[in-house]
């Protein structure tokens, strides 16, 4: 088996002195996997992104990045250790060029030579970055937006990239790139812990999965078996899995998105 590059390990974490969201929380990437988190809403799928980046402090557990306790560092701290976070929603500079948005994500690359190569490796996998170069990046359509995002989270090289929700506000079309340029990252050595809501053709792209409800991982296992396993769709579907125990089953949940 692969490396292990990222282990949240029994990890407790919320806002303020709130309930805690995630609730013993254990999950695992691997070098070259794309692992899926999949969940209804409110399960605590972003916040696991959140405390995997830095974010947010867990209460307790673990949180291990290439076997090194990370817990605590900063999210710049972590990016330079080689993890990235894309977070939800449009996070490029909308007035900026997507070079200028491209080159932030370098920002601490001193080395022009070693910039200059790593703007060429983006530009190949992401052809519409390169195609679009000097174009204000508002401009681009949500999809060629997400690949711009994608591309300035590689420019230093990370071994892992936290993405949330990428497909979330775009058309069929433009979802079908996204997890293909997703795909490609995996083709490239890049490990990815990803976020969606497109539960079903997420867990198709992805290797493994894990199905979150309640701040836990509740099923896990290799993704495509997990789309077709039919607890998915009942937990979707405000359904109770056999294995949430009856104090679990009171505590209130939102209605989960269409699966
Ligand atoms: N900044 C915050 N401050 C307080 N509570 C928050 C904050 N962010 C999230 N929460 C709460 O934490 C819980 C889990 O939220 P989270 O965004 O992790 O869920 P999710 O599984 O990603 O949901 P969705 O699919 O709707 O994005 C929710 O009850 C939410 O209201």
């Amino acid at each position: 088996m692969s490396e292990v590059l990222l282990a949240l390990e029994n990890v407790v974490a919320g806002y303020g002195r709130a309930a805690p969201v995630l609730r013993g929380l254990t999950v695992t990437v691997r070098a070259g996997e794309v692992v899926c988190l999949v969940g209804p809403n409110g399960a605590g799928k972003s916040t696991a992104l959140k405390v995997a980046s830095g974010l947010l402090t867990a209460r307790s557990g673990r949180v291990l990045l290439s076997g090194k306790d990370v817990a605590g560092l900063s999210p710049q701290r972590l990016l330079g250790r080689g993890l990235a976070h894309v977070l939800q929603g449009h996070s490029v500079f909308r007035e900026m060029t997507v070079a200028e948005n491209v080159r932030l994500g370098g920002y601490t690359v001193r080395d022009q030579a070693v910039l200059n190569a790593r703007i060429e490796a983006v530009k190949e996998l992401f052809p519409v970055v390169a195609e679009r170069w000097g174009s204000v990046a508002g401009l681009l359509s949500g999809g060629q937006q997400k690949q711009v995002e994608f591309a300035r989270a590689l420019m230093l090289e990370p071994a892992v990239v936290l993405l949330d929700e990428p497909s979330m506000g775009l058309d069929p079309r433009n979802t079908q790139i996204v997890f293909d340029q997703i795909d490609l990252m995996r083709g490239a050595g890049v490990a990815v812990l990803l976020v969606e809501q497109n539960a079903r053709r997420a867990l198709e792209m992805a290797d493994v999965g894990c199905v979150l409800d309640l701040g836990r991982v509740h099923i896990s296992g290799p993704a495509r078996e997990l789309a077709a396993d039919p607890r998915l769709g009942r937990l979707y579907l405000g359904g109770v899995p056999s294995d949430r125990t009856a104090g679990d089953a009171a505590r209130p949940r939102p209605p989960g998105p269409a699966f």
